[in-house]
């Protein structure tokens, strides 16, 4: 270890990242490369602080011992102002107050001690968690002092913490730590601790793997679209011949991609619909979004609607499709190498942690900026939301149309209504909830490189499309029975999506919201709390299990002769399988013990019975 203030095994206080409090932690290692501390805290948390963060046990005390009797001086023989507020009444009061009042507020130091809150597992199911949790507790059994300046409260961005008694804790000696929040943003949550992630092993097979990945998924998209295109669609009839280099390029469609993104992204330049706040970054500053992608949704119906009264003929895009996916391809490649550049003037602090490794080819798939932007217009936001999800509805909808001019049919098939239909209400619901992808790992933390856009511009447009693709040439009857099974199917699946995410998101958004009391909980160490019961207490990602029983749906009506149509599903799961075991990575880091109290409570992580 290179001279540093602190040694390894140095126990020291460590500021929790994006709070002001402090926990004790122990110095598990410094790296002189990014300058970091590894520490660990009471509960098993690791996390990688800066050495601004950390401060040594006897700097500390000495700190709050002054700042204590500095502030018993400014007001001698004044009441300690009782903690056990209600929310309510912390935030109203909070609101009214004068600035100078406020001031010493912030200036007040408090120390309290947290008792572990009991959780009982009589065994591994849910139903026997006795403990019901209303708020965010923290479980630490550490001593935790609480140096507010104002300055550090202002950075951050709307968060604040309150001390308020547990209501079912009846010796009222205890208190626990709510975050609060008075604005409207989606800042309730710890900024991410970027710094935390350690880079010692590298995703998708290190500088290797994402070699491969990045030659191989273009041409394995590109595989799959002349398979399904092909009357026989079968594996073993893929073309020896692979199609001439030039008959994959149109100066046209490539203008036509390029106009499609920049009506995209005028649309969503439009200033209608709010401005939200996304997650507070490494600096505590925020960024804001427009949300308007539903407003972009309808206005792209509406322009379509007029392009049909005008006879243009969507089934060009059926006619052309390889076409479009090599302009696609093209834009792509050129777009990561914008990227790529540009994050060499980014700052540190708006440098993603998993797309820095110093590795050329690995960052430039993972992608280093965190959210680049052109002024207000944030690249990776747009990318992901707008014309790849637009595009999949536009071409399921050519797709529609060139099935009734291929097979002179008056009425679509009722499979390409299904898979219409299905589709269209997920990006429906996608853009209906726009507001809640800001504090999704994607735009949290990846960096945006070759994966995202590649994924968000090429993949989501030309394979999610695929079974529609396939059903042009590929009819398939659906009797009755299979059609209301496979509308119940995706029901199912919808409602368990739907209701997995809106309620963490309404629980991360307040976790005392009355509707979700009935919630049974498990507290962590950092004030936040894990859902244990309902759709969360069943499996470990209900949200996922949802996704899958849609793809399903999705997939069923293209009949049973091809794997192809398949594609779609195969992808979900594998995706779904990875980021599930990277998620689990990174809550098992963020939330230590009680990540593992919460997988011994409900041990299946995505399917019911798989462990
Ligand atoms: N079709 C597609 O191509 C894809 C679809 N999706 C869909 O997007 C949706 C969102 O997925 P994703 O971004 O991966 O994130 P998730 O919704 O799975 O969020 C994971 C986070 O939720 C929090 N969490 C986990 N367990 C609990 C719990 N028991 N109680 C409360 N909070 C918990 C943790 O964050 P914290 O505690 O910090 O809040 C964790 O990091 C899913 O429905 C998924 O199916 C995703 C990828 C691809
Ligand atoms: C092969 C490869 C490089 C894949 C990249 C995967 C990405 C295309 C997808 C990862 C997660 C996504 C999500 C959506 C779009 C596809 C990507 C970016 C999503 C925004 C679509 C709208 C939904 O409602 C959603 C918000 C749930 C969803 C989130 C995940």
């Amino acid at each position: 270890m290179p001279t540093t203030r602190f040694q390894i095994g140095d126990t020291v206080m460590g500021r929790w990242p994006g709070s002001n409090l402090y926990y004790e932690v122990k110095v598990l290692s410094y790296d002189s490369k990014t300058r970091l501390y590894t520490v660990i805290y009471k509960d098993g948390t690791e996390l990688e602080l800066k050495e601004s963060d950390i401060t040594s046990l006897t700097i500390f005390k000495q700190g709050v011992a002054r700042s204590r009797s500095r502030s018993r001086s400014r007001s001698p023989g004044r009441p300690r102002r009782s903690r056990s507020r209600s929310p309510a009444r912390t935030s109203r009061r909070s609101s009214s107050r004068t600035t100078d009042v406020r001031k010493e507020k912030l200036k007040e130091v408090l120390e309290i001690r947290l008792t572990p809150v009991p959780v009982t597992h009589e065994n591994n199911s849910n139903s026997k968690h006795e403990k019901k949790e209303e708020n965010n507790t923290a479980n630490a059994d550490s001593t935790i002092t609480e140096v507010k300046t104002e300055m550090e409260s202002e950075n951050q961005a709307g968060g604040r913490y309150n001390l308020r008694r547990r209501k079912d804790q009846g010796d009222g000696k205890t208190v626990e730590l709510e975050q609060k929040t008075e604005t409207e943003t989606l800042s309730q949550t710890k900024p991410p601790a970027a710094s935390a992630i350690k880079m010692t092993d590298l995703e998708f097979g290190g500088r290797v793997g994402v070699f491969f990945l990045m030659f191989l998924l273009p041409v394995a998209v590109l595989a799959l679209l002349i398979l399904c295109g092909q009357k026989d669609a079968s594996l073993q009839s893929f073309p020896l011949e692979l199609p001439a280099l030039q008959s994959l390029w149109d100066s046209q469609v490539f203008g036509i991609v390029l106009l499609w993104l920049l009506f995209q992204a005028v649309l969503s330049l439009l200033p209608v619909g709010k401005l939200t706040e996304g997650m507070p970054l490494k600096n505590g500053k925020t960024l804001k979004y427009r949300i308007n992608g539903f407003y972009a949704l309808l206005l792209t119906a509406v322009a379509v609607g007029v392009a049909l009264h005008q006879e243009v003929d969507l089934s060009y895009i059926h006619a052309h499709f390889l076409q479009f996916y090599t302009s696609a391809l093209l834009i792509v490649t050129l777009l990561s190498i914008y990227l790529f550049i540009r994050s060499r003037w980014a700052s540190k602090d708006e440098l993603a942690p998993g797309g820095n490794s110093g590795y050329f080819i690995y960052d430039f798939f993972m992608g280093r900026e965190l959210n680049p932007r052109i002024k207000n217009f944030d690249i990776k936001f747009f990318c992901e939301m707008r014309p790849g999800l637009m595009g999949w509805v536009l071409i399921n909808f050519a797709m529609l149309q060139a099935e009734m001019k291929n097979q002179n049919l008056e009425n679509p098939s009722p499979a390409m209504l299904l898979v219409n239909i299905f589709q269209l209400l997920w990006v429906v619901d996608g853009f209906w909830h726009e507001e809640k992808l800001l504090t999704m790992m994607d735009i949290v933390y990846d960096g945006f490189g070759f994966m995202l856009t590649f994924g968000d511009l090429a993949f989501v447009p030309f394979t999610f499309t695929c079974q529609a693709y396939y059903l042009v040439s590929h009819p398939n009857e659906l009797s009755v029975f299979w059609i209301i099974t496979l509308i119940t199917m995706n029901g199912v699946g919808y409602y368990i999506f739907r209701k997995a995410n809106s309620q963490k998101f309404a629980f991360r958004k307040n976790p005392s919201d009355p509707a979700l009391s009935h919630l049974k909980t498990i507290p962590t160490a950092t004030g936040k709390s894990l859902i244990v019961s309902g759709l969360w207490g069943w499996v470990r990602h209900p949200n996922y299990l949802g996704d899958i029983v849609m793809g399903l749906a999705w997939s069923l009506p293209c009949g049973f002769n091809h794997l192809i149509p398949y594609f779609y599903l195969i992808y979900l799961i594998t995706l779904l399988v990875h980021r599930n075991a990277r998620d689990e990575r990174q809550c098992r880091r963020k939330y230590g013990s009680a990540w593992d109290e919460y997988c011994k409570a409900v041990p299946y992580r995505i399917f019911p019975g798989i462990y």
